[in-house]
């Protein structure tokens, strides 16, 4: 029996849209509402939230019960945490800051077992080849495997052909929040010179066969990323959608009650 397909990884080779949610709630019952809202794949974030191992471990069984697919974003693309996401089951991350073609090729070593890779063999233990019932994991999961390399800086940018350029990366996700930050513009993704190089990003990465994504709040620069052949488009953040919902109803209920 082979390792699981992974849909979301041929949804995007073939150029069909996949609507994201990110996920920094860092929570299975988070997670298993947003599975059930009809986003086609969630992005467990481990870089700016509060989760650890078990807590992606938990979101990714619930995701995995649900019509959704899940992405995890690491802290940092070091093998070790790749290994262990990987055998928890994660079968596509999205891998932030990464700068040259040389990180990208050691991310594809990571996702790849050995003779062609550095991937630690440890399937009799792992949730991903379900504990071992899965007999020929080893020999079909890097198949499997989607590997998103995030572009945040101008290093990453100016890299950005070398590292399209490596076999075994499927996708390249350009990141506002951290881009504007680099190009003196923190906290302004909306600005017209950072707008400029994501969307000159996203023309890059379609032209180059490799599919593009991002998240952003912002509908206009979703539909031009959509409109330029982005495909893993994150269009909503559960912290985002919670902390305003909540404010604004708590503010609506107390206007409510003393007519203010
Ligand atoms: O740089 C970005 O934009 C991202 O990588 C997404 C952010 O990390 C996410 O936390 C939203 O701001």
């Amino acid at each position: 029996m082979p390792a699981p397909h992974n849909p979301f990884k041929s949804a995007i080779a073939n150029g069909d849209l996949q609507l994201g949610c990110w996920l920094g709630l860092a929570d299975p019952y988070i997670a298993e509402i947003s599975a059930g809202a009809g986003f086609d794949w969630l992005l467990i974030d481990s870089e700016h939230a509060p989760n650890d191992l078990r807590s992606i471990v938990a979101q990714l069984q619930v995701i995995a019960a649900r019509n959704s697919h899940a992405v995890v974003r690491p802290p940092i693309g070091e093998t070790w945490i790749i290994k262990q996401l990987l055998d928890a089951g994660a079968q596509s991350l999205l891998i932030p800051m990464v700068e040259s073609g040389e990180q990208a090729q050691e991310l594809v070593d990571a996702i790849t077992y050995p003779p062609h890779g550095v991937r630690g063999v440890g399937s009799a233990l792992a949730r991903a080849s379900d504990f071992a019932a899965i007999g020929d994991y080893l020999t079909t999961a890097r198949e499997q495997i989607c590997l998103l390399a995030q572009v945040e800086n101008q290093k990453g940018i100016d890299a950005l052909d070398d590292i399209l350029a490596v076999d075994g990366v499927n996708g390249v996700f350009v990141g506002p929040s951290d881009l504007a930050a680099d190009m003196g513009f923190i906290g302004k993704p909306g600005q017209s010179e950072v707008q400029d190089a994501v969307l000159d990003a996203v023309d890059r990465i379609v032209a180059a066969g490799k599919a593009a994504g991002i998240l952003t709040l912002d509908k206009e620069l979703q539909a031009e990323c959509f409109k330029r052949g982005a495909r893993f488009i994150a269009t909503d953040i559960d912290v985002t959608l919670f902390a305003r919902g909540i404010r604004a109803s708590c503010a609506a209920s107390r206007a409510h009650l003393t007519n203010k």
